[in-house]
């Protein structure tokens, strides 16, 4: 992407070490942006950071990021870095809202500094709390039911005051569940440790672990089990290099649902995982996990007018896409040597 000097345009991922960070690098690389990624390899992986530049450091640090800002002077910025991990958050509250509330008002205040004012901010559905209804459109009441949801719905308030003052312009994408991996197998989902389903559910049929705990099988859905809306990881980079050109062009701050529409249970989960690899995976039932609701599913019609964004992929094709980079991991024998393909 260039502009009418033909000179290119310049994104600053924060946690781009991490997974959907690296797989946005990934589909910007390819659409003529340049990445520069700030990370500090809390949960990222150096190895990951194929597209750009690297510069290490803690969103906390401004003093940091004032020289980052002023050293690649970025067009845009795409904010991914923060703890994630809704079980942790319910465990250790304070360090989800300094890593994720102050970490982000650090970073407003080194991009306001450096005049940077385009910023995409990867926001999730937890922030909605229990569905009143199915699927979630983006007007539903937010009332999170965990320290992460909260700690992700008080940025979203920092950066609507600021939109409304026009010091900056962002786009709020509230993520369902991510899913699958690099059709190229080069990089994928890698958290540790891992506590993800789909990640572990893999684990499983590559005999990595005995077997795999369903958290609660007594939900109100029709198998009993948690229903969520696994989407594409490349479908939810495609968005945020189309939130990074909407925002470039003019667009006015917005907030926006990306999943699929599609739910799909942690038992069908298990049954497709099965499917695609051809392994038998075992299981076993455990209480519900704290801060989990029961189902949640995209309304994703406002993504697809403002963003013109279509998910591309459904869940066999995310599961697939997963198989390979574990398998081919796996192959490779360590974790350390997982992105080196
Ligand atoms: N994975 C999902 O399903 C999902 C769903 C909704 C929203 N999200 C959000 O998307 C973002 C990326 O998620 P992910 O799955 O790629 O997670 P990830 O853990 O793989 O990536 C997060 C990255 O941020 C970095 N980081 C964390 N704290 C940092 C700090 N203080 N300074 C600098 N870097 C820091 C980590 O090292 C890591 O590389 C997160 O903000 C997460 O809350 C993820
Ligand atoms: O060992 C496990 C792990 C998960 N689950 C269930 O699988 C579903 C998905 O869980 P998980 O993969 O851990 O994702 P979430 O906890 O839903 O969180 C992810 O998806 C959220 C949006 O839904 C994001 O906000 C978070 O950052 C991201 O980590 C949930 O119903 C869990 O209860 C199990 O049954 N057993």
């Amino acid at each position: 992407m260039q502009d009418a000097f033909g000179m290119t345009k310049r994104v600053l991922i924060t946690g781009g070490a991490g997974y959907i960070g690296a797989h946005t690098c990934l589909l910007l690389a390819e659409r003529g942006y340049e990445a520069v990624v700030y990370d500090n390899l809390s949960n990222g992986h150096a190895e990951f950071v194929r597209w750009g530049a690297f510069e290490q450091g803690d969103i906390r640090d401004t003093n940091r990021l004032r020289s980052v800002f002023s050293q690649y002077q970025p067009d845009a910025i795409i904010h991914f870095a923060g703890l994630i991990e809704v079980a942790q958050s319910v465990r250790d509250p304070l360090a989800f809202y300094d890593n994720n509330v102050s970490g982000t008002l650090s970073l407003i205040t080194a991009a306001e500094a450096a005049g940077v004012d385009k910023i995409v901010f990867s926001s999730t559905c937890a922030t909605y709390g229990i569905p009143q209804f199915t699927p979630l459109t983006e007007d539903h009441v937010q009332a999170p039911i965990s320290p992460y949801g909260w700690s992700k719905l008080l940025v979203e308030h920092i950066l609507r005051d600021l939109s409304g003052l026009d010091r900056i312009r962002c786009a709020i994408l509230r993520y369902f569940n991510a899913a699958g991996a690099d059709p190229e197998a080069r990089i994928g989902e890698w958290h540790t440790p891992e506590t993800h389903a789909v990640p572990l559910v893999i684990e499983t049929a590559l005999g990595q672990r005995d077997c795999f705990t369903i958290f609660g099988d007594d939900y109100d859905t029709a198998d009993g089990t948690c229903i969520r809306d696994y989407v594409h990881v490349i479908d939810l980079a495609d968005a945020h290099v189309r939130a990074v050109e909407y925002l470039l062009n003019d667009g006015a701050s917005v907030a926006l649902n990306l999943g699929t529409g599609t739910g799909t249970s942690v038992a069908e989960l298990v049954e497709t995982v099965a499917l695609v690899s051809g392994r038998p995976v075992k299981t076993r039932r455990a209480d519900r996990r704290p801060g989990d609701p029961s189902i949640l599913l995209a309304d994703n019609r406002r993504a697809r007018d403002v963003l013109g964004w279509q998910p591309q992929h459904d869940l066999a094709s995310s599961i697939e896409s997963a198989w390979r980079w574990h398998t081919k991991s796996n192959l490779l024998g360590a974790d350390a040597s997982r992105s080196t393909l």
